[in-house]
């Protein structure tokens, strides 16, 4: 990204009530400034309840999120969108777009209103083309674009937005294994400030300075990644028995189960 600002998103008392039910409750976060944190969780935990707060999606029942200190409520969309970019789980387009228009379409809160004062996105759209590793799919129509090209496509997407905070859900789903590498590598080293769901704890585990961990709506952990993840959290957030150690050659925590999944999310009490 060619403006390293760096955001700080924070979430204080937060809850979010859907359909009558309290889904988020109590959340109190501040993700720090320049650090690539990871929410992880058991299924249903409020992962995406809480990247769609962070993000603007949604607005909180009580309590603030802030950026840089500022109530992202009180933020124009468009300003909204030029500093805080999501990257949805399924994130689709109804459009007969190419896969260069997708990323085009980060650029757009950053254009002018005024007719005459339209610089130039280019540089910085072929710069977040090659950073996605999508520049060979340029020409590709977006309806015919594997899932996990439409991953790395939507990355370079968020790249173009040169957002102060990138948050994504789940972005490694489709990704093969030399692709989950490459994009974590890529967010870690381009975005200023990354929250990603994820749910490969090996990945986690390699790539995000910080977790935070969920559990039935709550934060139950938060912290470097190497103090959060022990054995004994994975046992009794996810109900798996797991073996966490640091791997010799790898030098970096893995996790191996055991046995176990018969608790798995396990609402606290
Ligand atoms: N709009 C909504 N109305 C009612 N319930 C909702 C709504 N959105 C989410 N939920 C519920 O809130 C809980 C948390 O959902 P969320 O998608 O945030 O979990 P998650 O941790 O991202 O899960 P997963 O790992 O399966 O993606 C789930 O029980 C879900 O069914």
């Amino acid at each position: 990204m060619s403006e390293r600002t760096m955001g700080s998103l924070t979430a204080q008392g937060v809850t979010w009530i859907a359909g009558g039910t309290t889904i988020l409750d109590g959340i109190d976060v501040t993700f720090k400034p320049g650090l690539f944190t990871g929410i992880i969780g058991p299924n249903g935990s409020g992962k995406t309840s809480l990247l769609h707060l962070l993000a603007g999606v949604n607005q909180p029942s009580s309590g603030l999120v802030t950026l840089d200190g500022e109530a992202l409520t009180s933020l124009r969309s468009r300003e909204r969108a030029r500093r805080v970019a999501l990257l949805e789980q399924h994130a689709e387009t109804g459009l007969d777009l190419t896969a260069r228009d997708v990323v085009e379409l980060g650029r757009i809160p950053h254009r002018s209103r005024w007719p005459g004062a339209v610089h130039d996105d280019a540089e910085t759209i072929e710069r977040a083309m090659h950073r996605g590793r999508v520049t060979a799919l340029g020409d590709r129509r977006w309806a015919t674009l594997s899932g996990g090209e439409r991953q790395r496509v939507q990355l370079a997407r968020a790249l173009a937005q040169e957002p102060e905070v990138l948050l994504l859900d789940e972005p490694t789903n489709h990704l093969d294994l030399g692709h989950q590498i490459a994009f974590l590598r890529t967010v870690r080293e381009t975005a200023p400030t990354a929250i990603a769901a994820l749910h490969d704890l090996d990945l986690a585990a390699a790539y995000c300075d910080e977790l935070i961990v969920m559990q039935g709506g709550h934060i139950v952990a938060h912290g470097a990644t190497d103090d959060v993840l022990t054995a004994e959290l994975i046992r009794d957030v996810y109900g798996v028995e797991a073996v966490v150690e640091t791997h010799p050659v790898a030098q970096r925590r893995t996790i191996v189960w055991v046995a176990g999944g018969e608790h798995a999310c396990r609402r606290p009490s």
